[in-house]
């Protein structure tokens, strides 16, 4: 198993171009990460240069966070707000080699939420084509994200279904999916064909991976029995400093 670090939670106190240096030295095998836009998209590429790491993926920026704003792509009444924050993130990804854009939704629930939100998914996923971009959707579970427009799986499927573009994909996050839904191991064969991306961390505290009602060696064995090639993406909050949290990845390599 290769994994991911998502350097949205892990060496958080670092900027960008080190903590791509630190899960370099601590043997990852990819770097993802949420918002990068604050560095400069050459500073992030240079550091992925000096490595040979990839960057895996980026979201869409959220909009306005202090006033709440979760994501913008859902949200009747910003469609220009957020095709502007799909175009940004896929130039981003574009400049610096990444393959994999997570367009969020943001906070909004009804019809008019869901057809903002396809013809959004439209526009990034012709947007996104031109540079060999997937673009992934991703479910929020509701303790952390409530009233999130996109919160299961099933809802994810049927969007992917409409839109019927080949680049739109889902983010499976077991965390989140576990929290909204369960049945992991179910939901990974069935969902195979949709999935672009997958990450991972302990449920329900969202630390490291070693405990939990998650059993990962399992569940890793079985994304190794299904050939999944691509790398894991840890997306977890260490709870003190992140090199002293990875424990569980030479556990969890030869699952
Ligand atoms: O929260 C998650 O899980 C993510 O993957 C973020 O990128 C989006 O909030
Ligand atoms: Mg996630």
């Amino acid at each position: 198993m290769q994994f991911s670090a998502n350097l949205g939670f892990l060496w958080k106190e670092l900027s960008l171009p080190d903590a791509i240096l630190a899960a370099k030295n601590a043997g990852f095998a990819a770097v993802e990460c949420h918002w990068p836009y604050d560095v400069p998209a050459e500073k992030v590429k240079a550091a992925l240069q000096e490595t040979g790491l990839k960057m895996l993926g980026l979201n869409t920026r959220r909009g306005d966070t202090s006033a709440g704003d979760n994501g913008l792509a859902a949200i009747p009444g910003r469609v220009s707000e957020a095709r502007a924050a799909i175009e940004e993130a896929i130039a981003y990804a574009s400049e610096i080699g990444t393959p994999n854009v997570h367009v969020m939704a943001g906070f909004a629930q009804g019809d008019e939420a869901r057809a903002t939100f396809l013809d959004n998914l439209h526009y990034a996923c012709e947007l996104a084509a031109q540079s060999n971009i997937t673009i992934l959707i991703e479910p929020l579970n509701h303790y952390d994200a409530p009233g999130y427009f996109l919160s299961t799986t099933q809802q994810a499927s049927d969007l992917i279904a409409l839109v019927g573009k080949t680049n739109l994909k889902l983010m499976f996050d077991c965390y989140h999916v576990q929290l909204m839904e369960g049945d992991l191991s179910h939901r990974l064969e069935k969902l195979m064909p949709l999935i672009g991306h997958i990450q991972f961390a302990s449920v329900p505290d969202r630390s490291a991976p070693d405990h939990g009602e998650v059993n990962y060696e399992y569940i890793f064995k079985l994304l190794n029995s299904l050939s999944y090639p691509k790398p894991l993406g840890a997306e977890y909050k260490p709870s003190g400093d992140t090199s002293a949290s990875l424990g569980w990845m030479s556990a969890l390599k030869h699952a």
